[in-house]
This record gives C-alpha cells, sequence and structure tokens, in this order.
C-alpha cells in the first residue's frame, strides 16, 4: 500500500479516525499518506510523522487518481461526485468511506471486521475496491450482540434506540450544548435559592424552551430538556431511513440476503453527546438459558464487555457518560421476559464516533496494509 489518500479528515468523524491512527501508530505503515481537502487547497496539511505538506484538491480527478487507496470522511455528497467519476476514469484502487451512499451498492461490502471479517476477506478475495463504514446504531448493535447471530440465535430483533447529538453532526453537538446552557440560565436565580418552588422552575424552563428565541436552528426544535422521535428522512413504509438501515445494514453485514433476519424499531434522538444507546427485545430462535446467552455474548469480541443486570453496575457502567470517548462495548440487562423463554431483553451503549464511524476504516486500512 503506497499511497493513501485521506479525504474529509479535518471534520469531525475524520478527526476521530486521525487521532486513533495516532494512537495505533498507524500511520507509520503507510509508505505516503496525502491529504485533500475541498476548501483548503495548498494550506499546510497535518503532520503525522514526516512532516506537513501542502493539502491537495479533493475535487481532482488526477491527484486522486495517484492513490492507491482513498479513506473518505468527507460525507455521501462528496462520495456521490467523486467515486462513480474515478471508476468511470478506470482507478481501481481501494474506496473506503464512512457515508452511508455507497452501503447498499452490490459491489460494496460493510465492513465491520470483529463481525465480518470473513466476508471482507471474500470481498478481497473477489477482487471487490469499496468498503463502507456501517451505520452507527446497526454496528454497534452487531458489535454489542454479535455472538447471538453468529450462533443462530436470533429469530428477530425490535431496537429502540436512543441517539446521541454527534450522529447529526458537530453544530448539532454544539446547538445541544447551547439549548442546555439556555434553559440553565433561564432559572439562574430560582436555583440559587433552595427555597424556590419547583414548579415555578419548570413553568419558566417549559417557557424558554417552546419559545421563539430558544437556539434550534440545527435540530429545528428542541433536544435539551427534550427528545426527537425521527432520525433521517421519512419513508413511504412509515420508517425513518434510520430505521430502515437496522434491518437492511444488518443482514448485509452478516451476508444473509437470502434469509434475512426481521429487525426493526423506533430511532430517538436524546440529549447525549457522542454515545448511542438501544434497548434491545430479541426473540431467540430456541429457549437458551441466561448463563448460556452471556457466554456467547461476552465471547464474541474483544470489546464487548458483559455488564451483569445489577442496579448498581448498571446504572455505573451502561451509561454514555461511563462509555464515550472509549472503544468498550458494554451490553446488560440481560433477562429474559414476561413474554416468554424466548424473550430477551438487552440494553447497550457505544461511542458512535468510534466503533459507530471511524474504527471500521482504521481497521479495515490496516488490513489493507497486509493484503
Ligand atoms: N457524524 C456522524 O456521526 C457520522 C458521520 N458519518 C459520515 O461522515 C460524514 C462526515 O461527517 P462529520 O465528520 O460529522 O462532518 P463534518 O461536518 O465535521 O466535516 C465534514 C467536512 O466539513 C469541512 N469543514 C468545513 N468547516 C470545517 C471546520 N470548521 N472544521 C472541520 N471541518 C470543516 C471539512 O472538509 P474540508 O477540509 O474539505 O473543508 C470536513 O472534512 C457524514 O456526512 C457522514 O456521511 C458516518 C458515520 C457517523
Ligand atoms: N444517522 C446517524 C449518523 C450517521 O451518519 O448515519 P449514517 O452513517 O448511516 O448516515 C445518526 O443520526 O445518529
Amino acid at each position: 500500500m503506497k499511497r493513501v489518500g485521506f479525504v474529509g479528515w479535518r471534520g469531525m468523524v475524520g478527526s476521530v479516525l486521525m487521532d486513533r491512527m495516532r494512537a495505533e501508530g498507524d500511520f507509520a505503515r503507510i509508505g505516503d499518506p496525502v491529504f485533500f481537502t475541498t476548501s483548503q487547497v495548498g494550506q499546510p496539511g497535518p503532520d503525522v510523522g514526516s512532516g506537513s505538506r501542502p493539502l491537495e484538491d479533493a475535487g481532482s480527478l488526477d491527484a486522486l487518481r495517484e492513490m492507491d487507496v482513498i479513506v473518505t470522511c468527507q460525507g455521501g455528497d462528496y462520495t456521490k461526485s467523486m467515486h462513480p467519476r474515478l471508476r468511470a476514469a478506470g482507478w481501481d484502487g481501494y474506496w473506503i468511506d464512512a457515508a452511508s451512499s455507497l452501503r447498499m451498492s452490490p459491489e460494496a461490502t460493510i465492513i465491520l471486521d470483529p463481525v465480518n471479517r470473513d466476508l471482507i476477506d471474500s470481498a478481497l478475495d473477489a477482487g471487490r475496491r469499496d468498503f463502507v463504514g456501517g451505520n452507527c446504531t446497526v454496528s454497534l448493535m452487531l458489535m454489542a450482540i454479535g455472538g447471538l447471530f453468529r450462533e443462530g440465535l436470533v429469530e428477530w430483533v425490535s431496537s429502540m434506540t436512543y441517539q446521541a447529538a454527534s450522529g447529526a453532526g458537530a453544530k448539532n453537538m454544539r446547538e445541544l450544548l447551547s439549548q442546555m446552557g439556555v434553559l440553565r440560565d433561564s432559572v439562574h436565580d430560582l436555583l440559587q435559592d433552595p427555597s424556590s418552588a419547583i414548579l415555578e422552575i419548570d413553568r419558566k424552563v417549559t417557557e424558554t424552551l417552546r419559545g421563539a428565541d430558544f437556539p434550534v436552528a440545527s435540530f429545528g426544535v428542541p433536544l435539551a430538556g427534550s427528545l426527537i422521535p425521527w432520525i433521517d428522512t421519512q419513508l413511504d413504509n412509515g420508517q425513518s431511513r434510520e430505521e430502515w438501515k437496522g434491518q437492511a445494514e444488518t443482514n448485509k453485514i452478516l451476508g444473509l440476503g437470502d434469509n434475512p433476519i426481521p429487525i426493526d424499531g423506533l430511532c430517538v434522538r436524546v440529549g447525549s453527546m457522542r454515545c448511542h444507546s438501544q434497548a434491545l427485545t430479541i426473540k431467540l430462535a430456541r429457549d437458551v438459558s441466561i448463563a448460556e446467552i452471556e457466554a456467547v455474548v461476552s465471547s464474541a469480541n474483544d470489546w464487548v464487555k458483559l455488564v451483569p443486570n445489577d442496579r448498581e453496575f448498571s446504572i455505573r457502567e451502561l451509561s454514555p457518560a461511563a462509555v464515550t470517548g472509549t472503544l468498550g462495548v458494554p451490553v446488560g440487562r440481560l433477562r429474559k421476559m414476561n413474554m416468554g423463554d424466548r424473550y430477551l431483553a438487552a440494553f447497550t451503549v457505544g461511542d458512535q464516533l468510534l466503533w459507530g464511524a471511524a474504527e471500521p476504516l482504521r481497521r479495515m486500512l490496516a488490513i489493507l496494509s497486509d493484503v
């Protein structure tokens, strides 16, 4: 792997990717990293160990065609604009992408190597060149309960999500914090006074939340002190696109094309910064003991972490506050439900910028270094 081009490296997902690559010493394995930009051509690029060079033009087919591998975190519009033209021009390098645009293309493989390394290897053997990170919610769910799928224990899954502001972008993370600040400021004086009436505080907060001045430019509606029960666009069947991805991408990642496992649920945005959480209802293919389920879940990969179904462990270890910024994917609240012995409850949390976005890309690049 000689020349690796990075596009979108200074965005939110790209920055997480760069941090992880630095932390793992990945740049030392890349002969010649080349950094591109859509807006800062010629400005100094990052120094990843061999000095800074001017940024190249991410819109230049000629410059991109020089690359053996292109890693892009620039977004779907960029992919739609550049990828077909590069391929049409005969470029046969590897394209590693964080955006969703190419995911369901028959030519593309969705990458989550702790779960589907076999599919990735088969795709490489077959000469495939497009490798795309999965939707964050899907990847995190599979990192958590991939063992149950692997053992054929899943008949269907319903995933109810609690998704972080980061999934909507950097501006949205800022807006969430601004909203929190505005709410707090609106009752600053009342909060100083321990004897003030809580219903008066609540009334003021609600008034602020609904006020014309409340900062909602990015989300369109309040998120702090509220939630948003819709993520991504609206489909004709009543699902949101985020909900549609659950079944479509999971089955593609697992290579279950002809025999898809039903997966559905409601996706909800909550006031978490960068961790997505999911409450799962899993219909088991057969009645299996909780001890067996725990063994299967916890042995699936190096990052899944079983949290005992115990109050103290759950509130301390199974939350965005505990997980944010880490690669661990805790799974807990594992218990059989009132509906019957084949109905399993689970709760899982994961950092959506790490396993949900940057980490599968980083690892794909590492796999290519060994090809
Ligand atoms: N956010 C998420 O959770 C996930 C996102 N993705 C995919 O990744 C894509 C990129 O997402 P994300 O990283 O959130 O996008 P960002 O908006 O953070 O970054 C995208 C690009 O915006 C440009 N940019 C303009 N101003 C700035 C600035 N002040 N700081 C940094 N970059 C700036 C940069 O391009 P340039 O240098 O060329 O100007 C950058 O590469 C998404 O479109 C999506 O397809 C995938 C999984 C999860
Ligand atoms: N849609 C996700 C983030 C994301 O970028 O997803 P995708 O990579 O599937 O477009 C969210 O809002 O939380």
